[in-house]
């Protein structure tokens, strides 16, 4: 897919990886929709990227994915200021062990509603152009992050959802191809949920655990992990995808089929 043209919406796009794969769009000629909480820091980085790449390429709205209102609101205003949808990034997401509802409610659910409201105006059947949506995950939602459970189930939610929306959209026919990035310790600002009690919750005392997975994993820089999320948005052969960047590497996930098919022990 060549982006020169295309209209993309980022959510939690004003700092972090967020951040990252809206500036790698706009450098490869997209024009971009910031959405993200946090008013104050997605207005200065508007302004930052109007000076880099002009100021009609990118819009800032503030919109709180928990809100079906805002989301509505901010992709339809998206729409009719650049005059159509190709890609989205559904990437807001916090570390909350404490208000874990919280955590569902921004990580899960906020994916799920980022998806479905792309897929409205987008998805071929409806009058749009189809494209390519992302879902952010990480390896917790391949593997279990043992001192976050909860951010644990909600990126295996996100796999599990986004899986099983790609295939249904390639059976309808719907254009619209969903795939899921899924990064190791990246350094942004979410990493500083491991020293706070109100965020790690009951799982703050086991910080050392936590520091020493962080050591083993290394931690991956935001402009490699941008540079991995420009392949799946450019690569109109993955659906249904999950792509695992780690410091250093990358590589697709091969899932089982199905139930079945996981390495078993007999009962
Ligand atoms: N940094 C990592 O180690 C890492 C690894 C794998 C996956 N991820 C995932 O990447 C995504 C981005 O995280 P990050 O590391 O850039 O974190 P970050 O904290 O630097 O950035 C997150 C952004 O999301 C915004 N946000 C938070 N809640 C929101 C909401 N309800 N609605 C809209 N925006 C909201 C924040 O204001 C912030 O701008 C998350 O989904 C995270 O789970 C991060
Ligand atoms: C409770 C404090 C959490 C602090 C860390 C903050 C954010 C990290 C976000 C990443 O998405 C998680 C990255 C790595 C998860 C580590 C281990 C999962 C193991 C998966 C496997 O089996 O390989």
């Amino acid at each position: 897919m060549a982006l020169d043209g295309k209209v993309a919406i980022v959510t939690g796009a004003a700092q972090g990886l967020g951040k990252g794969f809206s500036e790698i769009l706009l450098q490869n000629g997209a024009k971009v929709a910031l959405l993200d909480v946090n008013e104050k820091v997605g207005n200065d980085l508007k302004a930052v990227f109007d000076k880099e790449y002009g100021p009609d390429r990118t819009l800032f709205w503030t919109c709180n994915v928990e809100s079906e209102e805002q989301v509505k609101d901010s992709f339809q205003k998206t729409v009719d200021a650049f005059g159509g949808l190709d890609i989205v990034c559904n990437n807001a997401g916090i570390v909350n062990e404490n208000n874990w509802e919280k955590c569902v409610a921004v990580n899960l659910n906020g994916v799920v509603r980022g998806t479905y409201m792309a897929l409205q105006l987008m998805k071929k059947e409806n009058g749009g152009r189809g494209g390519v949506i992302v879902n952010v995950a990480s390896i917790a939602g391949l593997g279990p992050f043992v001192t976050a459970p909860i951010y644990t189930a909600t990126k295996y939610g996100v796999v599990g959802f986004s899986r099983a929306i790609a295939e249904v959209c390639s059976m309808c026919g719907s254009g619209v191809r969903i795939n899921m990035l899924c990064p190791g310790f990246v350094r942004t600002a979410i990493l500083s949920s491991l020293h706070s009690e109100e965020t790690a919750g009951q799982f703050y005392s086991m910080a050392g655990f936590t520091q020493k997975l962080l050591e083993q994993y290394g931690v991956t820089e935001v402009s490699e992990v941008a540079e991995y999320f420009l392949k799946l948005v450019k690569d109109e052969s993955r659906n249904g995808e999950a792509l695992m960047v780690q410091k250093g590497q990358a590589c697709y996930i091969k899932f089982p089929q199905g139930a079945d098919m996981f390495s078993s022990d007999p009962v």
